[in-house]
């Protein structure tokens, strides 16, 4: 690979013709394989720092995985490098903490709309301009956990910058905003938080691509101050995963017939 050339992607190591249109952003690179077993004829296509892409096919439609990394600024990284690249319809899929008390681990989420109390959607869009997946992913998202029978969640999700300062606010220097916010989410429904589609909703409302986002609840920690200690199991996460694909090979179908 020429590594010259303008078109070759600084972080991601990739270029045109090295992914598809569609893409799922898992954070995590250790997922990028799981997912990519999905595909039909999956190949590796490069790995550099946190960012880990597979291209394979789905219905015969070229379609990629991609490894975000944690946090808004190494996932608005992989959004930028794969919009350059070509890809033009995102999933994310990744864990979360539970918030609404309703939302039992083991469930997974499809995030409407993401809180930007985070700082990477900042550099694209004042705070005013709302941070919202596209309705059209959305749906096929909910079609597609009706369609496997899974447990599912439609609502809005919080996104932050700091791991343990959900987990543990209370150690926090700004614990006083910390909680108050946390108990303002609650009262508004927010269903769970986790770090990165605040930051991708808002940067692909910016490049006019699409993204929507699905989510494995692995713990609820409003729900263990209750009582309730429940933990998801790795294997929860093909729940996530299985969604995500068949999304995918829904809007494929979809976009065949139209
Ligand atoms: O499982 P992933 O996709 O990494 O997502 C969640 O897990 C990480 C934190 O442990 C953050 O990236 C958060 O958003
Ligand atoms: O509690 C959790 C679990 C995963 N990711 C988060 O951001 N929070």
């Amino acid at each position: 690979m020429d590594k010259t050339k303008e078109d070759y992607q600084f972080h991601l190591h990739i270029r045109p013709g090295d992914v598809g249109k569609y893409v799922i952003l898992p954070g995590d690179p250790g997922r990028c394989k799981r997912i990519a077993e999905y595909f039909d004829n999956p190949k590796l296509i490069a790995s550099n720092r946190e960012f880990t892409t597979y291209t394979g096919t789905l219905n015969g439609e070229k379609v990629s995985v991609c490894s975000t990394g944690i946090g808004g600024p190494s996932a608005a990284i992989a959004m930028e490098e794969l919009v350059h690249c070509g890809a033009d319809t995102f999933i994310r899929t990744g864990t979360s903490g539970g918030m609404d008390p309703n939302v039992i681990p083991g469930d997974i989420v499809i995030a409407s709309g993401a809180i930007r109390m985070e700082g990477t959607s900042k550099e694209y869009m004042p705070i005013e301009f709302p941070a919202v997946a596209d309705f059209d992913v959305t749906m096929n998202l909910v079609n597609a956990a009706k369609k496997l029978g899974y447990r599912y969640h439609v609502g809005i999700v919080e996104c932050k910058d700091s791991f343990y300062g959900q987990q543990h606010p209370e150690t926090m220097g700004v614990d006083y905003e910390l909680q108050n916010k946390w108990n303002a989410w609650l009262k508004g429904g927010t269903l769970c938080s986790e770090m990165e589609s605040a930051a991708l909703y808002t940067i692909a409302s910016v490049r006019h691509v699409k993204v929507s986002t699905v989510l494995l609840v692995f713990q609820n920690q409003e729900r263990r101050k209750l009582g309730f200690e429940e933990y998801a199991s790795d294997k929860d996460m093909d729940s996530c995963l299985k969604t995500a694909i068949e999304a995918i090979r829904m809007m494929i179908q979809e976009a065949k017939e139209r």
